[in-house]
């Protein structure tokens, strides 16, 4: 049976994380978006220099590992493949998949683009995960992460197409996202589509459309189709979808939101949306998004985005010089220092243009490689390093720019 969920939540101890932002220093003053990517039609969304006022005060370092909140689904999964039901196994992975987009309803404030070699780690044992991330590359931007569960890893890297068609800027994901386990079983996906709307005028939000294929190594796949939004729609964020086996033939139908939960049914139920046929009590609950944070402040964050700025009691003196963290414009954001914040800002893209020359005169990642295939893999090594406090070889990023930093970061 679904739903033991104490069993995957039990044995992990307990962390004492805040539960809400720092209140802000001072009171921020409104701009107008539009004034500032009017000129900038066109051009790459991560590349247009916008105030720290439209920023949220998190990375994509660290927005990249918002997409593991629901990680106790990836542990359930290697339980159930474990015992042998890979049905529960896939269903389990696909509910993941989706349940990485439900923070992203709400939100409206842009990450802060990473520093070339800007870092993230993320140790939480109470949920038994351990995250790491990297800004690999600038030209293009691009980041790579790696995370270890109790019986699975996930890894990475995502890169974004941007278009900018008048109404709205469309992101398209590339590169696949491969999550193992421990048995020797694989699956490999891709993200869907993702649409800003709202730019010129109104509040910004964004939607997400497209198929989503989940290939296994084994026995099953599983087709998820997000719906594209329309005017006459009254139930948007529908994601519909099957597990198919070897031949093709249906054998469970999955269906929900992406905003809020995901039910399976066995068998093949036609229809798009959720079934007429059944109601949810007939179908299995597989994921239901957690309640909000009640402290929402104007970035939206979930309860869990919100731990992941917080420098926790110790962990500071464990941090490498390049953990985003210590990025000081993101800092001054969070704690609503919002002129210091976008000085600090400018400060950091000025030297960040220095980046395509560092880039260009054959600057490495510190802890991923390059592959054939063009994807990035951990080399290892990070946490080991952290063990002994021995950040050798780690730039000073958030620092006075002097061509000394660019030589020993070479
Ligand atoms: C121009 C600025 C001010 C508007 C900012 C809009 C916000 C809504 C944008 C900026 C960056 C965007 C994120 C960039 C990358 C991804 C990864 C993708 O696979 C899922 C969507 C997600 C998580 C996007 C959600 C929407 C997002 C947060």
């Amino acid at each position: 049976m679904h739903g033991d969920k104490e069993d995957c939540d039990s044995g992990y101890p307990q962390i004492e994380r805040r539960k809400k932002l720092p209140d802000p220093v001072l009171r921020e003053k409104g701009v107008s978006l539009w004034s500032l990517i009017k000129d900038n039609v066109g051009k790459d969304l991560t590349r247009v220099c916008l105030p720290v006022y439209f920023n949220e005060p998190i990375s994509s370092l660290q927005k990249c590992f918002e997409d593991l909140e629901y990680s106790d689904l990836l542990d359930r999964a290697y339980k159930y493949g474990k015992e042998g039901n890979s049905l529960e196994r896939i269903l389990n992975v696909a509910a993941f998949a989706v349940s990485g987009y439900s923070s992203s309803e709400g939100r409206h404030c842009k990450p802060f683009n990473p520093l070339l070699g800007e870092t993230f780690e993320a140790d939480y044992p109470e949920k038994g995960v351990r995250f790491f991330s990297e800004k690999v590359s600038h030209h293009p931007t691009l980041i790579a992460f790696h995370c270890e569960g109790k019986g699975w890893k996930f890894w990475g890297d995502s890169n974004l197409r941007s278009k900018f068609s008048g109404r709205s800027i469309q992101l398209d994901p590339v590169g696949v996202l491969t999550l193992e386990f421990d048995d020797g079983e694989t699956f490999q996906w891709s993200k869907v589509t993702t649409n800003i709307y709202n730019l010129i005028l109104g509040q910004v939000y964004c939607d997400h459309h497209g198929l989503m294929q989940i290939r296994g190594n084994s026995q099953y796949s599983c087709k998820l189709k997000f719906k594209e939004q329309s005017i006459i729609e009254r139930n948007p964020h529908q994601v519909h979808g099957f597990v198919e086996d070897h031949s093709g033939k249906k054998v469970a139908t999955l269906f929900g939101k992406w905003d809020d939960s995901m039910y399976y049914v066995n068998g093949e139920v036609k229809g798009s949306g959720k079934p007429k046929v059944c109601c949810p009590s007939e179908a299995t609950l597989l994921w239901k998004r957690n309640e909000p944070a009640p402290n929402p402040t104007r970035y939206n964050l979930t309860s869990f985005a919100i731990t992941l700025n917080e420098i926790t009691p110790g962990l500071q003196e464990k941090l490498p010089p390049t953990d985003s963290r210590l990025r000081p414009d993101q800092r001054h954001l969070e704690s609503g220092e919002f002129d210091r914040a976008n000085s600090e800002k400018q400060r950091l893209e000025r030297r960040q243009r220095m980046s395509r020359k560092l880039q260009e005169s054959g600057w490495k990642p510190r802890w991923f490689r390059k592959d054939g295939n063009g994807s990035y893999h951990y080399v290892g090594g990070y946490w080991e390093a952290r063990e002994q406090a021995n950040w050798d070889g780690c730039p000073d990023i958030f620092g006075e720019f002097n061509e000394e930093t660019v030589d020993s970061s070479g």
